[in-house]
């Protein structure tokens, strides 16, 4: 990786030679890491086994080579790619953002109208803003996000490129996204994920604008 670490510290993430998915291998072998600091993206077509590398984190997928670390004690926020399947959620915004450890204060301004609403009664971009800003509001030093930006109006997704690109120094985080231009505007590199057996350990570096 070509960006370089502000504080000299350990990997947020250590991913090396890395095979992973489900009866057999799906995506990889993949070698990256992921520093203070730095938000890193990764980019591939439909099923090319981005989420899958974010599933081993979660205990969802398994990793039949290789290793994937993240730093010993750190804490782990995740979005999922669809968090919410639908159903009766009796959750205001302000409570899922108290259960994910999150101050209402992390919601943008714009957003704050969100809080005292149910969540299983917002619309697919409302909910998806609440979901990705109590994620940024854990507490957790690597962040995952996969398609942040889905469901989001112009306005959502500005103040979520406004909120990544001011993470604070000692947290990096994991984007996967579609959006290129989303992802041009946040991470200081992009790695394509490739479908197992084709190796994809080569970082494409991207200054963020
Ligand atoms: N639970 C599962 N069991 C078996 N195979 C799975 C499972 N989940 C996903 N796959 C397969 O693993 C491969 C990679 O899927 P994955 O969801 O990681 O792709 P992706 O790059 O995130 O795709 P997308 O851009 O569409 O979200 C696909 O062929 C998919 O069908």
């Amino acid at each position: 990786m070509t960006s370089s670490n502000p504080f000299n510290k350990q990997p947020l993430l250590k991913i090396k030679e890395l095979r992973a998915g489900y009866s057999q291998p799906v995506v990889g072998p993949l070698t990256a890491n992921i520093n203070p600091g730095e938000v890193v993206g990764f980019t591939g077509p439909n099923g090319s086994g981005k989420s899958t590398i974010m599933r081993v984190l979660t205990g969802q997928a398994r990793a039949f080579s290789g290793q994937i670390a993240p730093a010993p004690g750190i804490n782990i926020a995740c979005q999922a790619q669809s968090p919410y399947q639908g159903g009766e959620l009796p959750l205001r915004g302000k409570e899922l953002l108290a259960l994910m450890g999150a101050e209402p204060e992390v919601l943008p301004q714009p957003l704050h109208h969100l809080l005292n609403r149910r969540v299983d009664r917002l619309s697919g971009g409302q909910r998806q803003s609440l979901i990705v800003w109590s994620v940024i509001g854990h507490s957790g030093e690597l962040i995952l996000l996969d398609e942040p930006t889905n469901n989001l109006d112009s306005q959502g997704r500005e103040l979520l490129i406004e909120g990544l690109n001011n993470l604070s120094e000692h947290r990096g985080a994991l984007v996967i996204s579609h959006d290129h231009e989303f992802v041009r505007q946040v991470c200081c590199c992009s790695i394509p994920i490739s479908p197992s057996g084709i190796p994809s350990s080569a970082q494409e570096t991207r200054q963020a604008a």
